[in-house]
């Protein structure tokens, strides 16, 4: 089989993760998350990412109270102020901007999301990503969680072309321990799986790290994972640990569970050196079983489509 070479990271690139603490002012996570961002961008990130609700506790009992409108786009600005501060965040920093997530209401048809907004260095919306698997578990006598009694999930893979440096995907949180996605991404050209994610206490530290060196190690690629800093006053507990991996699940940056700003340079030649080096690219069967990337793949939500 012929060797796949291709470019999928144009040039070297340098990506924050923000580990950023929030309460249950929004106006004041905002702030802070500007403040947190342009901390990022001033050590010469220009890919900086947020934690899955960045701008509100995390907890079905919130979502539907911090709901924001963003359809039709672009959103009235008094039901979007998340929206336009992330707007206005990576327009003042220059940098690519993947906006943790916020929750989001379709008002027509009254539906609730866990939502990503990823923007451009000029300020312009680059993709939504609304959360595809919802967190539904139930671990006796330790943690019970429905997101589904609130929220409704998304239904398209989220791939978002930076224009001067290549394609990354977008997960939020739960949609990590789905293979699909991140597979169907890195086939499909990514050179980082980005996941703004709020684990917990007790599957954070079982499987926060071995689902980030998984997705890693079977795509080889990028992976970074971005959690909020814990909140012991707030309802749930992020387990925090947010971290980037490269193409051979090494740790390039992680931190503990309290506020902080990590980051590390992403180069073209530590993906084509693994892959290189353990080509599972051309050792695939797909005459033994199909390449899901391929067929039927969802990358357009029509509710998204307005
Ligand atoms: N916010 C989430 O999706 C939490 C996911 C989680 O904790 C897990 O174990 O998975």
């Amino acid at each position: 089989m012929a060797s796949i070479a291709r470019t999928i990271l144009k040039k070297p690139v340098k990506i924050s993760l923000v580990q950023l603490s929030s309460g249950s002012d929004k106006a004041a996570n905002l702030k802070h998350a500007a403040s947190q961002v342009a901390k990022a961008a001033s050590g010469g990130s220009k890919i900086v990412v947020l934690p899955e609700c960045f701008n509100s506790p995390y907890g079905t009992d919130f979502f539907p109270k911090y709901a924001e409108t963003l359809l039709p786009l672009p959103p009235v600005k008094e039901k979007a102020p998340s929206y336009y501060a992330l707007s206005a965040i990576a327009a003042e920093n220059k940098v690519y901007l993947i906006g943790g997530s916020i929750p989001e209401l379709n008002p027509s048809t009254k539906k609730h999301y866990n939502t990503c907004l990823i923007f451009g260095p000029d300020g312009a919306l680059l993709s939504i990503h609304r959360k595809m698997h919802l967190f539904d578990v139930n671990i006796p006598g330790k943690i019970t969680f429905r997101e589904s009694d609130v929220l409704s999930p998304g239904n398209k893979v989220t791939l978002v072309d930076f224009p001067e440096y290549g394609k990354v995907a977008i997960g939020i949180c739960y949609d990590i321990r789905f293979p699909e996605l991140a597979t169907i991404a890195a086939r499909k050209g990514a050179f980082a799986l980005i996941y703004p994610g709020a684990f917990n206490l007790i599957t954070g530290a079982l499987h926060w790290k071995l689902l980030a060196q998984a997705r890693a190690v079977d795509n080889q690629i990028y992976v970074g994972m971005c959690s909020p800093a814990r909140n012991l006053d707030s309802p749930y507990h992020a387990w925090g640990h947010s971290m980037i991996l490269d193409p051979m699940a090494g740790v390039l940056a992680e931190t503990e569970e309290g506020e902080a700003i990590i980051e590390a340079e992403l180069n073209e030649d530590r993906i084509t050196e693994t892959r290189r080096n353990i080509p599972l690219e051309t050792q695939r069967r797909f005459d033994i079983y199909p390449d899901i990337s391929e067929g039927n793949v969802a990358y357009e939500d029509p509710d998204l489509l307005g």
